[in-house]
């Protein structure tokens, strides 16, 4: 059979998304949703593994598509070692910081796992494209306050890209040549200030910044020590309650910005408190980050899941729209995103990058 498809696949937190390609044409996609008691059952997100695996298998087949038709496999990139942005082979020594989670625990982590445990049945290559761990910090934004705690890139950096580039062709200019502040809302949220195609500052997606759907975002840190030595939680119910339980969650039991949205429809005024303030912290942020580029802005990009959102949109334009004009993607482009790094490299226009060529194994 003439191998001529590219799979894609995304993990995320609450879902697996699949998507077959034809060069640039998508062919067919899927959003596996997966239940919290369904993921709850694993101790580690590599644990997973078989799990997503399986049903990523079962969609296969029940769309007819032989693996025998697949050139190559491209996942979302984890929590690996800092990197610079590109399309990478996926190779042991990856495999290896992913099952471990050389930089945390999150989803994106099993994208290059399953990549490479389906290709490797057919002998094709796997892929990973700009995953979170996207370093491209000035030096000077590394410096936290505190010597032993450097700040991090942990970034949506494949859909941020992705962005980017959408917006550089509307506006018919280079991606190298423009300013941009993009934010991205999804169940993380990073505000990153794009300066000539690279993501020179970012909040860290995962610790800092604006609370999001089910993280804290950045707390005062005193009580956050305070409550760590409180002997009232492990480790790891701290780690839970601040990533996973944070955020949204933590005020109103739901990381679901519709269902937040129907409570301020039917009159709860807590929860409209709640998500304003969502917003509000988002618009600080974006304001923030405005500064690291000296105010020479482009546009403020807004995309991700919430940005779905019009009454969340329109907080946030409010008080940011006085920095540059603000442009909405709602969702992602971050199936097409894999797809055009897998294909870049199929055509010969781009080498896939080594891993560990590109990373220090030793830091
Ligand atoms: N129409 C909508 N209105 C409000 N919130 C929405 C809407 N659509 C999606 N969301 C919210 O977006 C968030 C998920 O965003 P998404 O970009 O899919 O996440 P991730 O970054 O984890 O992939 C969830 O909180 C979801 O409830
Ligand atoms: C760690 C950055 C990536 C991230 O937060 O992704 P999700 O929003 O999909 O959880």
């Amino acid at each position: 059979m003439e191998r001529n498809f590219v799979l894609a696949i995304n993990p995320g937190s609450t879902s697996t998304k699949v998507s077959i390609f034809e060069r640039e044409q998508e062919i067919k996609t899927f959003k596996i949703d997966h239940r919290k008691e369904d993921l709850e059952k694993y101790k580690k997100i590599a644990d997973q593994y078989e799990y997503r695996l399986r049903l990523i298998k079962d969609w296969l087949e029940a769309e007819n598509i032989s693996t025998d038709a697949l050139i190559a496999i491209v996942g979302r990139g984890g929590l690996l070692r800092s990197m610079p942005g590109g399309t990478y082979s996926v190779t042991d020594a990856m495999i290896e910081d992913l099952k471990v989670g050389i930089q945390g625990e999150h989803a994106s982590n099993l994208g290059g796992m399953l990549a490479k445990g389906l290709a490797d049945l057919e002998n094709i290559p796997s892929y990973i494209v700009d995953p979170v761990a996207v370093d491209e910090f000035h030096d000077i934004a590394r410096i936290s306050g505190l010597k032993e705690i450097p700040r991090k890139s942990l970034v949506h950096a494949l859909n941020i890209k992705a962005v980017s580039h959408r917006r550089a062709k509307e506006l018919n200019r280079n991606f190298e040549d423009l300013n941009l502040v993009v934010a991205h809302l999804g169940g993380g949220i990073s505000i990153a200030a794009v300066e000539k195609g690279k993501i020179i500052d970012v909040n860290n997606a995962k610790e800092m910044g604006p609370f999001s759907p089910d993280r804290a975002g950045t707390l005062p840190v005193g009580d956050l020590v305070k409550l760590c030595y409180s002997g009232k939680y492990t480790l790891n119910e701290m780690k839970t309650m601040l990533q996973g339980e944070g955020g949204l969650f933590s005020y109103l039991d739901t990381m679901d910005g519709r269902e937040v949205e129907e409570r301020i429809k039917n009159g709860d005024n807590y929860a409209r408190l709640i998500y304003d303030a969502m917003a509000y912290q988002i618009g600080k942020e974006i304001g923030s980050y405005a500064t690291v580029l000296y105010g020479h802005i482009d546009n403020i990009i807004l995309t991700g899941g919430l940005s779905y959102s019009n009454y969340l949109v329109d907080r946030i334009k409010e008080m940011i729209d006085f920095i540059s004009e603000v442009i909405v993607y709602p969702g992602e482009d971050e199936m097409e995103a894999l797809n055009k790094g897998a294909q870049r490299v199929i055509n010969g226009e781009e080498r896939a990058k080594i891993y560990e060529d590109e990373v220090s194994i030793s830091g």
